[in-house]
């Protein structure tokens, strides 16, 4: 019935009437997000998590018949993202991780989109991790996949679970009784309205402003609904369980059978169907056919070797850029960003050669307080009452709180939801950044207290500009 009722809320026939979008821009014509409600600290980390799992890989089908799922894992440190990582031909996310970040992890908090397996969790857990945090979906070790040989096995019960998922979850709970880590499923609803915003935000977005003559038998609403839906079919899919007796069955042998109960059951489906729709309406929002990120300029110094992202990474980078803007602090423009750098490292981890540097959102300066500083933007008249000197921008953000630093024998790369500005443009050449992934609405524009008008004349740096092909 839950299930019956959200499923139909996502649908675009069946959904309610759009809030009108506030198109009072003075400064630009394209339409402004309006002051929307922000995602939440935990839904963002567990958004990420999701989206890392689906990290593009050069054999990215994952293969059905293995009894180990992929995972998508965050790493967190007082409320700054430290890591982004997922399985890969070797290595689960969580070993990535430790490969990655050894004792760093102490005292660190952890999102998985999974939970993670004994073999994972043992090395976590002694790393000193502060809270490991899963969603609460079909786990690592897979309870919905049958191996051959449980195949085999006719004598098993329908709804039995493998023996190896089995054996994984009894060492996983003797695991949790360890003291340290807070081993936990810590989802949250959506604050009111938030759906409804993300949904309108992404069909409007600057990417999807690239595409207006792309097919000219579809409106650009419905372009971003089939996208919406394929995905939300997808990932309901992937991050779903089918029926309530399956998910039941899960949460009781994960010792989680105080979420069984109504209302608490619904609830959790509720919620875990919430964040996926949401997922869904900010992938579409940067479509995947005939679209991608081109190259304006290539930075004349860069040996060929440094080549930046394939398609599919860049796409996968920006959508994870246009995450982190659902947690901006700006009354009316949420900007994402996130940097990777590329190394030579391949093979065994899930994200390849690449590497998080940083990840950041435009926001007013840690420690402020509600309301502390102005928040009007170039229509008021007052200059004293503007945002502009008071915002740190999200590249500020991702430079300032990068986990590693930026080297200059590797590609480093920028992936930003809306083109840097002049105060950004020179932090972004002295960090080191060698390539920029960005859409360019609004570049070239003076805006008095913001300008755009450095990104076109940057030199030494590769610019790659979503547009169609
Ligand atoms: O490189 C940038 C540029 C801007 N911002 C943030 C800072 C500020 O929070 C917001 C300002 O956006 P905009 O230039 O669109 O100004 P506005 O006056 O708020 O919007 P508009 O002029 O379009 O009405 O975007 C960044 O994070 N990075």
């Amino acid at each position: 019935m839950v299930d019956r009722e959200i499923w139909d809320r996502a649908e675009p026939s069946h959904r309610r009437p759009c809030r009108e979008l506030r198109d009072s821009s003075t400064q630009t014509d394209s339409k402004i997000q309006g002051h929307g409600p922000r995602l939440s600290q935990v839904n963002l980390f567990t958004l990420l998590s999701l989206w890392m799992e689906m990290f593009p890989q050069e054999d990215s089908e994952e293969d059905d018949n293995s009894q180990i799922r992929m995972a998508g894992l965050v790493v967190v440190r007082e409320g700054k993202v430290l890591g982004l990582h997922c399985s890969g031909a070797e290595l689960h996310a969580g070993q990535a991780a430790v490969i990655q970040h050894g004792a760093q992890l102490e005292d660190c908090q952890l999102y998985f989109s999974r939970r993670p397996c004994a073999t994972c969790l043992k090395m976590l857990i002694n790393a000193g991790v502060s809270q490991i945090s899963f969603w609460p979906g079909d786990p690592e070790v897979s309870m919905l996949r049958s191996t051959l040989t449980n195949h085999s096995n006719c004598h098993s019960p329908p709804h039995s679970i493998p023996e190896e998922a089995a054996l994984d979850t009894v060492a996983t709970e003797k695991l949790k009784s360890n003291s340290r880590p807070h081993i936990c499923v810590q989802l949250q609803p959506l604050v009111p309205g938030l759906g409804q915003f993300v949904y309108e935000s992404s069909r409007d977005c600057d990417f999807m402003e690239k595409l207006p003559h792309y097919d000219h038998r579809l409106t650009r609403e419905e372009l971003f609904n089939r996208e919406r839906i394929r995905h939300l079919r997808d990932f309901s899919r992937r991050f779903l369980v089918g029926t309530c007796q399956q998910h039941k069955d899960i949460l009781i042998q994960m010792d989680l059978e105080n979420f069984c109960v109504e209302p608490y059951f619904s609830n959790l489906r509720h919620n875990m169907r919430e964040l996926v729709e949401v997922l869904a309406a900010v992938a579409a929002g940067v479509p995947q056919t005939s679209y991608g990120f081109y190259r304006e300029q290539r930075a004349p110094s860069l040996p060929p070797h440094q080549e930046g992202a394939s398609q599919e990474e860049a796409r996968h980078c920006i959508i994870q850029a246009r995450l982190l803007a659902y947690r901006t602090e700006d009354p009316k423009v949420g900007v994402g960003a996130v940097i990777w750098a590329k190394g030579k490292l391949t093979g065994s981890r899930g994200t390849g050669c690449l590497s998080l540097v940083g990840c950041g959102y435009n926001a007013y300066p840690a420690g402020s307080k509600y309301a502390q500083y102005p928040q009007m933007d170039n229509k008021q008249e007052d200059r004293q009452r503007r945002k502009y000197r008071f915002i740190v921008h999200a590249e500020q953000n991702a430079l300032t709180f990068r986990t590693r630093d930026i080297k200059p024998e590797e590609a480093t790369m920028l992936f930003v939801t809306k083109c840097p500005c002049d105060e950004c443009i020179p932090l972004i050449r002295g960090a080191g950044i060698t390539h920029i992934y960005t859409s360019d609405q609004d570049r070239d524009k003076d805006k008095g207290d913001i300008s755009y008008l450095k990104f076109s004349s940057l030199k030494d740096v590769s610019k790659y500009i979503v547009s169609t092909l």
